[in-house]
């Protein structure tokens, strides 16, 4: 499903939480919505999911506005920072009360990542470890097959290893069924290699959206070292956008068309370099500084 956002206001008495927010993301694919603690994250979550209602604007999967419609809620889960249970349940009683409200349930899905997480059905959700509960929280949402999932800080709590599952069976859901995903999170590194798309929060606003494919192909990390260190034209020719030199070693940061950089490099006889890609924290760290803004102070690693 399609997820579509326009101009959404919320807010608190007079606090304005989200502001003006825009957002759209492609069927099959995740975006990763980046911010500091009070960024609005959370908030925008709970919009997104139908649980607020905007102040204004509209919040549409496939054209349909998710505020107090079942039909398109049942096909979209939103999964809290916090998981919470009610006492004394257990996970094969939440189960039941989810195949209740999600249409694509499935009950062998379910037993199987049960018997994968090494979760019983029968266990009490409370007596669970924290990293526990939300491999919990997990099987729920991933035995309810939903079109959409909208993961609040999804992966706080869980083990390297465990990470690693769970961003499988996502991709495996998005490759199968199209799935599509919406992650909030205040660590950059933690949604490398996961997000094909990604927006920076703060202060209740997007303060910038990108397409990571699209900056893939744009731009790159160049390493690369001289016996002498060469003249300005290398830079410009390059079209370097940034570098640092250390020794004789020059880290560039090249933006631009990147398809013939190898020949370009080598006609100026370096000792030695290395064509890299960059990570997320340099892609924004980088094009966040031409907004005017130090990507320090924005994401707390
Ligand atoms: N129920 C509420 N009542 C009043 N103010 C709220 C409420 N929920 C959120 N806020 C305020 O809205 C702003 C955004 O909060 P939100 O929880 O959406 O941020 P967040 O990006 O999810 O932060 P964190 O990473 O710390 O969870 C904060 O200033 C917060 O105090």
């Amino acid at each position: 499903m399609k997820l579509a956002v326009n101009s959404v206001d919320k807010s608190f008495g007079k606090k304005k939480a989200v502001e003006q927010i825009d957002l759209s993301v492609t069927e099959g694919t995740i975006h990763g919505l980046l911010g500091s603690n009070g960024a609005g994250k959370t908030t925008l979550m709970k919009v997104l999911s139908g649980i607020y209602k905007a102040d204004s604007g509209t919040v549409n999967y496939d054209g349909k506005n998710i505020y107090e419609n079942p039909d398109v809620k049942s096909n979209v889960i939103f999964m809290h920072d916090i998981p919470f249970f009610f006492k004394g349940v257990t996970l094969k009683k939440m189960a039941k009360f989810y195949k209740g409200m999600y249409k694509n349930w499935s009950d062998e899905r379910f037993i199987q990542l049960s018997a994968h997480f090494g979760i019983a059905p029968n266990k009490q959700l409370n007596q669970l470890s924290k990293g526990m509960k939300r491999q919990a929280a997990f099987i729920l949402a991933f035995s309810a097959r939903p079109k959409v999932m909208l993961l609040d800080e999804p992966f706080d709590g869980l083990d390297p290893i465990m990470r690693k599952q769970i961003k499988n069976i996502m991709m495996q859901d998005i490759a199968n069924h199209g799935m599509t995903v919406v992650a909030s999170s205040h660590n950059l590194r933690e949604m490398e290699d996961l997000c094909d798309s990604v927006s920076i929060m703060h202060g209740g606003k997007i303060l910038f959206h990108k397409e990571l494919t699209d900056i893939r192909g744009t731009h790159c990390k160049l390493q690369i070292a001289f016996k002498e260190l060469p003249e300005e034209k290398f830079f410009t020719d390059l079209n370097v956008v940034h570098q640092t030199v250390k020794g004789r070693i020059i880290t560039c940061i090249v933006k631009g068309d990147i398809s013939n950089l190898e020949e370009k490099v080598t006609k100026y006889n370096p000792l030695m370099y290395d064509i890299l890609p960059l990570t997320l924290e340099e892609i924004f760290t980088y094009e966040m500084g031409e907004l005017g803004y130090e990507i320090s102070n924005i994401i707390v690693e």
